[in-house]
């Protein structure tokens, strides 16, 4: 598949929890190779979105494929294989407590490479680690032993794991100080960089947006109502997404990326 080719394609989804739909007619596709942000007002759907890609939520209606595949009539070993294509980090990073993370790391490592043997899931782990910022040190820690980000950086190990070449992220940044999300989303966009990953991220915080979004997906009215790079929302004359983008927050996070730009023209030409 080549770069800007859609990897996730939505259409015609209705998620629905008894009499009440979430989503109705929403379609989106997902470009291979780009940071996708999906936004939306508290309870648009956005995780439930995400939870009917991953195979977690059956839709009452429409067509999610992956890949190239259907999801809904995938075999039991496409799924597997479609699974193995993926990771998630779920909010608040969902590790398993009474696992180290070396241990929550190698939970998949185990279920599509258990035969490797001790020794080099170890090692594997550690890598995956090491690749999210963690000191070698975290590895025999317990979730509860380590800091929010630190948790958050496990959880984005244990998503990498497998390699994956599609990444949902449901809230990554929520929770950090901004030093830290700010750390948080230059590890996202190296590491989607340096492995050519596509990125399914959801999340309210604008700077991950303005820093490291290529183009943006505006749930509301259970649809994606609009689908853009930022220039090209804030075109639009959508009540909400004028209110989100052109807000106080908004504009606020609009000056710190236009003051981050100028300042790395200023590094290079310096
Ligand atoms: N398992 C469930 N059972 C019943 N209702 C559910 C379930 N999961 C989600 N919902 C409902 O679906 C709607 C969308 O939830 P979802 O978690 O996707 O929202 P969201 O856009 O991710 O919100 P937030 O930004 O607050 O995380 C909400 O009204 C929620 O109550």
């Amino acid at each position: 598949m080549a770069k800007g080719e859609p990897v996730i394609v939505v259409r015609g989804l209705a998620n629905s929890f008894g009499e009440q739909f979430v989503h109705q007619d929403l379609d989106l596709e997902v470009r291979r190779g780009e940071i996708l942000g999906v936004v939306g007002g508290s309870g648009t759907g956005k995780s439930v979105l995400m939870r009917s890609i991953i195979g977690l939520q059956q839709p009452v209606a429409g067509e999610i494929e992956v890949f190239g595949e259907a999801i809904t009539s995938m075999t039991a070993k496409e799924a597997l294989n479609a699974r193995r294509r993926s990771g998630v980090l779920f909010q608040g990073g969902a590790l398993f407590s009474t696992l180290t993370v070396a241990e929550n790391v190698e939970v998949p490592l185990r279920e599509f490479y258990g035969h490797l043997g001790e020794g080099l899931l170890d090692e594997i782990a550690a890598y995956k680690v090491a690749m999210t910022g963690l000191p070698p040190e975290a590895g025999p820690k317990y979730p509860s032993e380590l800091s929010g980000g630190m948790r958050k950086r496990a959880g984005l190990a244990r998503a990498l794991a497998l390699d994956p070449e599609l990444l949902f992220l449901d809230e990554p940044t929520a929770g950090l100080d901004p030093i830290g999300a700010a750390n948080f989303d230059g590890l996202i966009k190296s590491l989607k960089e340096t492995l050519g990953l596509t990125v399914f991220l959801i999340t309210h915080d604008l700077d991950t947006l303005y820093a490291i979004c290529d183009r943006i997906a505006v749930l509301a009215d259970k649809q994606v109502v609009a689908i853009g790079t930022i220039p090209e929302l804030l075109a639009l004359d959508h009540p909400w997404i004028q209110e989100y983008f052109n807000g106080p927050r908004g504009r606020v996070a609009a000056d710190a990326a236009d003051r981050n730009a100028r300042a790395q023209v200023q590094d290079k030409a310096g």
